[in-house]
């Protein structure tokens, strides 16, 4: 349904007057999503995980520069934002909260979110959406800067599932969350997708994604180091196709626990 071929993203910046230099953030990035699926991809804080994203939707920067191409269902597009009625089947849960307008109650930025994607729902469908993610009615009269930082990343949650898009980015759903709701937000995005929705779950938490997604993508530094079966994640990691995936899995508390020298070597201790 998603396809992301040959992604790269760069910066430009300046140096000096005239000298300008691009600085590659994403190269050569690959992969795809399928309906019915969860994609869960992770990578350490900076590996370009939400630059990915921000391409997807096209709200990157205006001095960055995207090559490669995205499509979804066949159709080739650049961006989200720019795909009118196509757009409108994707939707981002942002990683940060202070994309909700301060100035708007929640619920009249609920109405937006469904206006966004062209869809009607009544007074009790809202509430129920609110409910599924754990929110009561009161929040709909409530102003951002009034929600706990949870809350929040709920209402976000909320305002990219209400229309149903094919397509749901979510960038660290459960960040900041208890983990209680971190469990509803991902029983949610499950739901979605075995009704047929394709998620993208960014984190950097590789529990999370082995729980709750199909497949795991990995990225480091911009690149993608490869996609495994969350499954193969298991025993001693004889069934990982990557050789970073196996030392991730191993590094993880309870398994060996082993820091090899690809990780910049450090303290190795076995069980
Ligand atoms: N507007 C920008 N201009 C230049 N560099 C940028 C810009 N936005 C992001 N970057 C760089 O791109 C890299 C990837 O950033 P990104 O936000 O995608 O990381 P991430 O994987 O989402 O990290 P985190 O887990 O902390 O959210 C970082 O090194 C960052 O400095
Ligand atoms: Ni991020």
């Amino acid at each position: 349904m998603l396809h992301v071929d040959n992604l790269s993203i760069s910066f430009l910046r300046y140096d000096g007057f005239i000298h300008r230099r691009e600085v590659t953030a994403l190269e050569g990035v690959d992969l795809s999503i399928s309906r019915g699926e969860i994609l869960a991809l992770v990578g350490a804080s900076g590996a370009g995980k939400s630059l990915l994203a921000h391409a997807l939707f096209g709200i990157l920067p205006a001095n960055a520069v995207v090559r490669g191409c995205l499509s979804i269902e066949g159709t080739v597009f650049n961006g989200a934002r720019k795909m009118g009625a196509q757009g409108r089947r994707m939707a981002l849960v942002p990683q940060s909260i202070s994309h909700l307008d301060p100035l708007a109650r929640c619920g009249q930025q609920l109405l937006w979110a469904c206006r966004r994607g062209k869809t009607r729902k009544t007074r009790p469908e809202l509430l129920a959406i609110l409910e599924a993610f754990g929110l009561g009615p009161e929040v709909m009269e409530l102003y951002p800067h009034q929600l706990s930082g949870g809350m929040a990343r709920r209402l976000l949650l909320a305002m990219a599932t209400v229309t149903e898009p094919d397509l749901i980015v979510a960038d660290e759903p459960t960040s900041g969350l208890d983990p209680e709701m971190a469990g509803v937000v991902l029983h949610h995005l499950r739901r979605l997708a075995d009704s047929g929705k394709a998620v993208l779950l960014i984190t950097h938490d590789l529990v999370t994604a082995l729980s709750h997604a199909e497949r795991v993508a990995i990225l480091e530094n911009g690149r993608m180091l490869g996609i495994e079966q969350a499954q193969s994640f298991a025993g001693d990691g004889e069934s990982l196709v990557h050789p970073y995936a196996r030392v991730l899995w191993r590094a993880m508390p309870g398994n060996r626990f082993a820091v090899l020298p690809e990780l910049g070597g450090g303290v190795a201790c076995s069980s």
